[in-house]
């Protein structure tokens, strides 16, 4: 027996044409603050990929992946999928689950760290669709998992995968550069940010790579130059490695769920574009997308918040590596705002 009726797949959401990418970007941009020419930039990697993003298609089967994995695992559960910044919006789907009879919807959201865009953002987007929705069913998020082993176990995977990929004489001495998207440092929760991402790129860069050179750096920042981001930029950090003796790197995009527009073009076009100028052999290695260990966590994590609910606490087996521990089940109120990080 569950007590949700339904798994809500909840996701930022990307263009599928040319003609979606502007609104598109208007969606997300809208209140913020990016300046018009960085829109007009980022406009011209979508367009690179014909106005698609891939990120629409990881979403689908991601949720295919769910739904095998929970009928192979004996989860009787509709999976839906919801967006932040695309269709299917966010809204409609609450909507459609609700004209479905769904009365209690656990979420897995495709951000597995603690900010406010990572996470608190999406409880908001939650709250803003159900006010749209008259009698919408209940939605709970499920806990933060950066530190789950079915988060950490593919990136594992991926950074050995990608250390084969170089030349077998460089692989020995190649440096690592774990990767997470760049938030304003006013942004509420990046010092806990800072921490997970510095706390998982640890335990990747020990299990994948004994002994070898690492560095957590970021990318995708967008905001005007006079406002101070989490640094440094993944393309300032490559500048360094020749003269540090550094030929070869792997770049591990631990921040990601999958390999989405900001992997797509901002490592495998930018980045190692930039590598290349350099000298430097590059390979990037793959985000967990819908690795079987990624998928049964989606399982796990919602059985665990079950076992928590018949047994009235947070009890049971939480796992987590490394050195931070689980998040507290339910996001506490009020956590990635201003004042609670
Ligand atoms: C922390 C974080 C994640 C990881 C957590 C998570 O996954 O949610 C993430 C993911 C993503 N970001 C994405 C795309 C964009 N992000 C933008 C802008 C911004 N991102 C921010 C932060 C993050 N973003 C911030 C602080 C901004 C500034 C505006 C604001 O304060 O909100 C812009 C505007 C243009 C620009 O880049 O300036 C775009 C197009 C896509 C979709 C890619 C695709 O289409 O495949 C994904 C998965
Ligand atoms: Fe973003």
């Amino acid at each position: 027996m569950t007590s949700y009726d339904a798994l809500l797949l909840l996701s930022f959401g990307g263009p599928e044409g040319p003609d979606d990418v502007i609104p598109f970007l208007e969606n997300v941009t809208r209140g913020r603050g990016i300046p018009r020419e960085r829109l007009e930039q980022v406009g011209e990697h979508y367009h690179l990929f014909g106005g698609v993003s891939p990120i629409n298609q990881q979403c689908r089967d991601l949720k295919a992946a769910i739904e095998a994995d929970f009928k192979a695992g004996g989860v009787d559960l509709p999976v839906y999928w919801g967006n932040r910044n695309w269709d299917p919006y966010l809204a409609d789907t609450v909507r459609r689950m609700k004209d479905d009879g769904i009365r209690r919807a656990a979420a897995f959201v495709t951000s597995a760290y603690s900010c406010y865009s990572c996470c608190r953002q999406y409880l908001d987007d939650i709250d803003r669709a159900r006010a749209e929705v008259p009698g919408a069913p209940e939605i709970d998020k499920l806990r933060i998992y950066y530190n789950h082993p079915g988060f950490v176990e593919p990136f594992v995977e991926a950074a050995r995968a990608a250390l084969d990929r170089l030349p077998a004489e460089l692989r020995d001495e190649a440096h690592l550069a774990f990767s997470a998207h760049s938030v304003p440092l006013s942004q509420p929760g990046q010092e806990r940010y800072n921490a997970e991402l510095n706390d998982v790129s640890a335990l990747v860069a020990e299990r994948a790579a004994p002994g070898h050179r690492w560095a957590l750096v970021y990318q995708s920042r967008s905001g005007p130059p006079s406002q101070p981001w989490l640094e440094p930029d993944i393309v300032d950090h490559l500048d360094t490695l020749p003269g540090q003796g550094v030929r070869a790197v792997v770049n591990v995009p631990i921040g990601f769920v999958s390999d989405h527009m900001e992997v797509k073009y901002d490592l495998d076009v930018e980045a190692s574009n930039r590598a290349a100028e350099l000298g430097l052999a590059f390979e990037r290695a793959a985000t967990p997308g819908h690795h079987p260990r990624f998928v049964s966590m989606v399982r796990e994590l919602l059985l665990e918040r079950e076992d928590a609910e018949e047994t009235g606490d947070g009890g049971g087996e939480r796992p987590a590596l490394g050195a931070l521990g689980p998040r507290p089940d339910r996001c506490p109120a009020g956590c990635c705002t201003r004042g609670n990080q």
